[in-house]
């Protein structure tokens, strides 16, 4: 076979079709990059060290800035100031406010429609396209592979260089097929199908890697959905995640601000289609996953690959890492995780803050309410997800049962805007890193599906969700007799 026919997976035309320059011993390739999103924690020392060498941003209208880590999600005060946790956090949105005002780079400011968590914002706006090379300085925006797009999270000194050049220098990942074939049942949704194979493969298992999520179960999943598996690759140590294009990504788009349309829509769907893997393609790497088999999954430590079925008995520390995180827990090894009481629940994040999640968490309050003990925070992922809730009442429902809704943001997923868990509660988190102190000093986090969350801040304990969707769907048909 020559190599024209050689069959090539998705990666492999992505990366060939980005590629500026080889790789070489001494250097790694050159990639062009399509889009470059930009926001206020990891952007001011880019923009500061390209002044301090006399350089300008190269192709600003690729770049798309939004402020979303450090931002309050309580609305402005009397004095119609916004109540910022920390000065830190204001000069941060100052900064890039200023940098993209001076280089006339669009910013989704507060007084934009589209402002909210960068990895949500992309999609939904169409700017996350198939095909793509997407950079932001932000570990999560493997989120934007779900498109069928090469989306690498790079660090702050790289942000400066795609800034001046709109290149990447990368060395060549390898290939990881993660198939995953069967039905997720019911009350088994995206996020449990991800820590479930995080747990599998270990949060190494991914490292060096470019992974293609692939199989029934991958096709069968919404846009949002395989935003949430993409989302977390980077918890398996993984450079990128990748899901193929297929009708479900270009139908999201058809409805996308920012995608193309008419007869360009069309060309584009051709062009898009492209960028799947070939049959008989070979992957560096290749795991097997039957979706059938998981249950509602959390994490019981303190990072994403430390998982169990909420109706499992946590594992006796099997090495020292497992017994630090147990004793940080407070957890006995082999005691169950259900049960466990819970102080604080979040419903957000890049992971878990779309409409769809939105929805799931209010189906189990409709009619309940939050546990005495619980403190629920619900936040959308963005303006768009908010307008969208809010026209279908999910903000009434989420307040009737006591949880308080939000402004959108990182907020709790990462506490650096004041929302935080207080040292020693336990939080059910549906974000995607449950590190020591990551919700706040001594905070300990049990990652979780929206189902899941909502389901613990109505029992005021760790509870198995399918549970509650029993008694949702009881509680329905008896009032439809009624
Ligand atoms: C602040 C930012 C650099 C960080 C990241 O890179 O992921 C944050 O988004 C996170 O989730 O920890
Ligand atoms: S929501 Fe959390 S994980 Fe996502 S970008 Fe913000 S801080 Fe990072």
């Amino acid at each position: 076979m020559t190599s024209a026919t050689q069959p090539s997976t998705l990666f492999d035309k992505l990366w060939d079709a980005h590629l500026v320059a080889p790789e070489s011993e001494a250097a790694p390739a050159v990639l062009y990059i399509d889009l470059h999103l930009i926001h206020e924690v990891t952007s001011p020392q880019a923009f500061a060290e390209l002044e301090a060498r006399g350089l300008k941003p190269r192709r600003t209208d690729l770049t798309k800035g939004t402020l979303d880590h450090s931002t309050p999600t309580l609305p402005a005060g009397a004095d119609g100031r916004l109540p910022y946790y920390t000065a830190e956090a204001e000069h941060q949105v100052d900064t890039l406010r200023r940098n993209c005002a001076r280089h006339g780079i669009e910013l989704f400011d507060f007084d934009s429609a589209h402002r909210g968590i960068v990895h949500v914002i992309g999609p939904e706006l169409g700017l996350t396209q198939p095909g793509q090379t997407i950079v932001c300085g932000d570990s999560h925006t493997a989120t934007h592979g779900a498109f069928g797009a090469l989306a690498f999270g790079i660090g702050t000194s790289e942000v400066g260089h795609v800034l001046a050049t709109q290149c990447l220098l990368q060395r060549k990942p390898k290939t990881l097929a993660i198939n995953i074939e069967g039905e997720l049942a019911p009350g088994v949704g995206a996020k449990d199908l991800i820590l479930h194979v995080i747990g599998e493969i270990g949060v190494n298992g991914g490292t060096g890697h470019v992974i293609e999520y692939r199989g029934s179960t991958v096709r069968a999943l919404s846009m949002d959905e395989r935003m949430t598996v993409c989302n977390m690759s980077i918890e398996a140590g993984a450079r990128a995640g990748l899901i193929a294009p297929d009708r479900v990504t270009y139908d999201y788009l058809a409805k996308t601000p920012r995608a193309p349309r008419g007869a360009d829509f069309e060309r584009a769907v051709a062009r898009w289609s492209e960028f799947k893997t070939d049959p008989g393609a070979r992957f560096d790497r290749e795991v097997h996953i039957d979706a059938s088999t998981i249950k509602p999954t959390l994490t019981w430590g303190t990072h994403p690959g430390q998982v169990a079925a909420v109706d499992a008995a946590l594992p006796q520390a099997g090495d020292a890492d497992e017994a630090k995180a147990l004793a940080y827990m407070g957890f006995e090894g082999g005691s169950a995780l259900a049960g466990r009481p819970v102080d604080v629940v979040f419903v957000g994040s890049c992971t878990n803050s779309r409409l769809s999640d939105l929805r799931q968490a209010a189906e189990v309050l409709r009619g309940r309410h939050v546990h005495p003990r619980v403190r629920m925070l619900v936040v959308p992922g963005s303006e768009q997800v908010k307008r969208d809730a809010e026209a279908e009442g999910l903000d009434a429902v989420i307040r009737a049962a006591g949880a308080e809704w939000r402004e959108p943001g990182c907020s709790m997923c990462i506490a650096m805007n004041g929302d935080l868990v207080g040292a020693g509660q336990l939080a059910v988190s549906t974000s995607n890193r449950n590190f020591e102190g990551r919700q706040g000093k001594g905070a300990r986090t049990l990652l979780a599906s929206p189902l899941t969350a909502a389901a613990c801040a109505v029992a005021g304990r760790v509870v198995d969700p399918r549970d509650y969707l029993a008694h949702a769907a009881q509680a329905s048909a008896v009032q439809e007799v009624a």
